[in-house]
């Protein structure tokens, strides 16, 4: 047995380097070092609060997302998970420019994007497409299927020219699990499940490199949600697409995610890779929100350290100063109320290189094992 210039043995050297591999994620491999594909700096979307009927006046505003950052590497899933109202389908909808950001930068290859117009956006727009959260109102029930999916083509019909449109669709139907035969039927001959797949076929029309997938399982029953997020895994590595996974829950975007962001009140209060998120939270509300995730294992669950949070979430037209969570926190201080924590590696946190080393906006950043790792 060889010892190195520290002395090590190379078998405790080895054990070393496995333990480390160990601790980081498939993310944090897998991307690290990569270009972003996307970059989101500082996004807000302010909706106009006004008052008078004839003479409309601005009185406020509802800071529906206020000042989010996040990159977004090629081949990669980016989870963002918040409760209802927090500003998530906003910033999909900015993303996929859906809706144009009151202020902030997001960069598609190193471009601006929310600074386009005329070609160059309608260039950019193809790369980047939505999958929306309800397969049953986001379809037109009196088109059939192939013009449903087909539909892009029209306003891109440099991706398929008009006779080889039909060829496409039933290819695409294909792709996602549909007989291509079903190619002239309407939505409401399909079930929940299948009208996704039907949502999916289309945002995948164009051959786009990022989907926006907007609560794409919320609506379908618990059996079929596995089959969906499966299935766009699958199309994810046959096409080398980039997700950005929009969910109200975490336990829906773990088993997608490579990276999940924790939305609140318009702002990230948390981001990191699964394992940092998941098993070494140290943000209060992602700790809060994990303490909520179904546990299987029974014994697990009795080990389970439920945090009950108090009050209602605040409006957006009216946030709580400094952090915007210390209204429901229990660790709350003074300093919450007078300072924002700023996203960034906790100073706690900043000289260690283990998995609690990630960023989370809280001044009193700590970990805490909410659901006891399974062995
Ligand atoms: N067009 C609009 N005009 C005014 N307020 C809006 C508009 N769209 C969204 N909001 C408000 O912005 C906030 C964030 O909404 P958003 O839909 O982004 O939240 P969300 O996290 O996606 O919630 P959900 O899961 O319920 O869709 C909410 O308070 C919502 O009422």
């Amino acid at each position: 047995m060889h010892a190195d210039h520290t002395g090590r043995t190379e078998a405790a050297a080895e054990g070393e380097v496995a333990r480390e591999l160990l601790t980081k994620s498939r993310a944090e491999t897998a991307f690290a070092g990569q270009e972003p594909i996307l970059e989101v700096r500082d996004l807000v979307k302010h909706y106009p609060l006004t008052q008078g009927i004839l003479i409309k006046k601005q009185v406020g505003a509802v800071k529906a997302v206020d000042g989010i950052s996040f990159d977004l590497r090629a081949g990669e899933t980016l989870g963002i998970v918040g409760e209802s109202g927090c500003g998530k389908s906003t910033v999909a909808r900015m993303l996929v420019n859906l809706e144009r950001p009151t202020a902030g930068q997001i960069k598609y290859k190193g471009e601006d994007i929310t600074t386009m117009s005329g070609r160059a956006l309608k260039a950019v727009r193809r790369n980047i497409q939505m999958v929306f959260q309800d397969p049953y109102t986001s379809l037109n029930p009196r088109m059939t299927v192939g013009d449903i999916i087909g539909e892009p083509y029209e306003i891109h019909p440099e991706v398929a020219p008009k006779g080889d449109r039909r060829k496409k669709v039933q290819d695409l139907l294909d792709v996602v699990g549909l007989n291509p035969e079903y190619i002239n039927r309407y939505p409401h001959q399909f079930s929940g499940g299948q009208r996704q797949r039907i949502g999916i076929a289309r945002g995948l029309a164009l051959q786009p490199e990022i989907i926006v997938a907007d609560e794409p399982v919320s609506a379908l029953d618990v059996s079929v949600q596995a089959q969906v997020v499966n299935l766009l895994d699958r199309l994810q590595s046959e096409f080398n697409l980039s997700y950005v996974f929009i969910a109200h829950d975490l336990s829906i975007v773990r088993h997608i995610s490579d990276r999940v962001g924790v939305m609140y009140l318009g702002r990230m209060a948390e981001i990191g890779t699964d394992i940092q998120i998941y098993d070494h939270a140290t943000h209060p509300y992602t700790q809060a929100l994990l303490s909520a995730v179904p546990v299987p294992d029974p014994e697990a669950r009795t080990k389970r350290d439920r945090i009950i949070l108090a009050g209602d979430v605040p409006s957006p037209a009216n946030p709580p100063s400094g952090c915007r969570f210390r209204t429901r926190c229990w660790k709350a201080q003074e300093r919450c109320a007078l300072e924002v924590p700023e996203l960034a590696v906790p100073a706690v946190f900043r000289l260690e290189s283990g998995p609690a080393h990630h960023d989370s906006a809280c001044h009193f950043a700590e970990e805490r094992v909410v659901v006891p790792p399974s062995d």
